[in-house]
């Protein structure tokens, strides 16, 4: 099926599928944004973090107080758990319309038609009855998941109460609009595993890692790792021409975040959410399993996403989320 005839009901899903191609490539500085003191630079960090967000989307936070070695560990169970035998994976399964569990190349972005070359795990805390690893299996895995979910919980609050502060909104609008002691909660963190290259057909390497999309979210928080890059931005979702796409390579100590779509919503598009790939690496790069760690925060089921202009109908996170898990998951 072209992309023209899948036709979609939201506006940025039908852009979606026109950003599927190769594109050319150009260097774009990502702005760095210092997090260290937080309370008392509050202001200061709250105008960057908007000079940032209305222009490129895109921002890698430091001295963002998640320890390495909590991230690394993070990391060290990601890849333990994609290691489990598929058998065992298959037994947490990502259900229909859940955006919760495992799945296993089952993503197809509007923008390629075809899936994605990954493996993932999501948590949404709500929603994980019978859906984590045995402690046998994985001792350690469900308490290392939790503590690190609430770490970027509480980080992607500090940046969203930035954000509230420049829209005029009381600084824990969305605190509360993404209230973790409500069953409505739905910010998700999720494990990716991108397959290894290693003795890949030519034909393989034609795919994507991640096809071209925005986050349905207002705010990702991504962590990768050192030496396995891939990520490839592309600010201002140019509708028009070629796209000129931006290598993110991963760094230490930083964290990469973007803009998504919900938040770009509900600030009358103000905010701008940034079209992102990751690309298969080329033969002469590191050609090993990719893993990384994005953190979605997505408003709670209940939270309705008004437009201060009327420009937007007001929508729930959870029709919202909705529309868009089934355009990904549509098999
Ligand atoms: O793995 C990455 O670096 C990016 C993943 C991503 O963009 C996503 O899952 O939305
Ligand atoms: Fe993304």
């Amino acid at each position: 099926m072209s992309s023209t005839e899948r036709g979609y009901g939201l506006e940025e899903l039908n852009r979606e599928t026109t950003f599927g191609g190769l594109g050319t490539t150009k260097e774009r500085a990502v702005p760095r944004i210092d997090m260290s003191d937080f309370h008392a630079r509050r202001a200061e960090i709250a105008d960057q973090l908007w000079e940032a967000s209305i222009d490129t989307g895109f921002f890698q936070l430091v001295n963002h107080g998640i320890t390495q070695a909590q991230i690394d560990e993070a990391f060290d169970l990601c890849a333990r758990f994609f290691d489990l035998p598929m058998e065992s994976k298959a037994k947490l399964p990502m259900l229909k319309g859940t955006n919760t569990g495992w799945e296993y190349k089952e993503q197809v972005r509007p923008s390629t038609g075809t899936p994605d070359n990954k493996e993932s795990f999501q948590i949404t805390v709500p929603r994980m009855r019978g859906l984590w690893p045995s402690g046998d299996e994985l001792p350690g895995f469900k308490a290392t998941m939790l503590a690190f979910e609430r770490a970027n919980w509480a980080l992607g609050m500090k940046v969203l109460s930035c954000f509230a502060l420049k829209l005029g909104f009381a600084p824990d609008f969305f605190t509360e609009a993404h209230d973790p002691t409500s069953p409505e909660y739905q910010c998700t963190l999720r494990l990716i595993h991108y397959m290894a290259m290693e003795g890949a057909r030519p034909e393989d390497f034609q795919g994507w890692r991640a096809g071209a999309h925005t986050d349905y979210d207002c705010l990702t928080l991504l962590h990768q790792r050192t030496g396995q890059g891939g990520l490839q931005l592309c600010p201002g979702k140019e509708v028009s021409g070629e796209l000129a796409w931006t290598d993110v390579p991963p760094l230490p100590g930083v964290i990469t975040c973007n803009i998504g779509d919900m938040l770009m919503r509900w600030s009358d598009d103000r905010l701008q959410s940034t079209l992102h790939r990751v690309r298969m690496p080329r033969a002469d790069e590191y050609l090993g399993p990719r893993y990384s760690l994005p953190f979605f925060c997505q408003a709670n089921k209940d939270a309705v996403i008004r437009s201060a202009s009327g420009r937007f109908e007001p929508i729930t996170a959870h029709d919202y989320l909705q529309q868009r898990i089934a355009a990904n998951f549509a098999r």
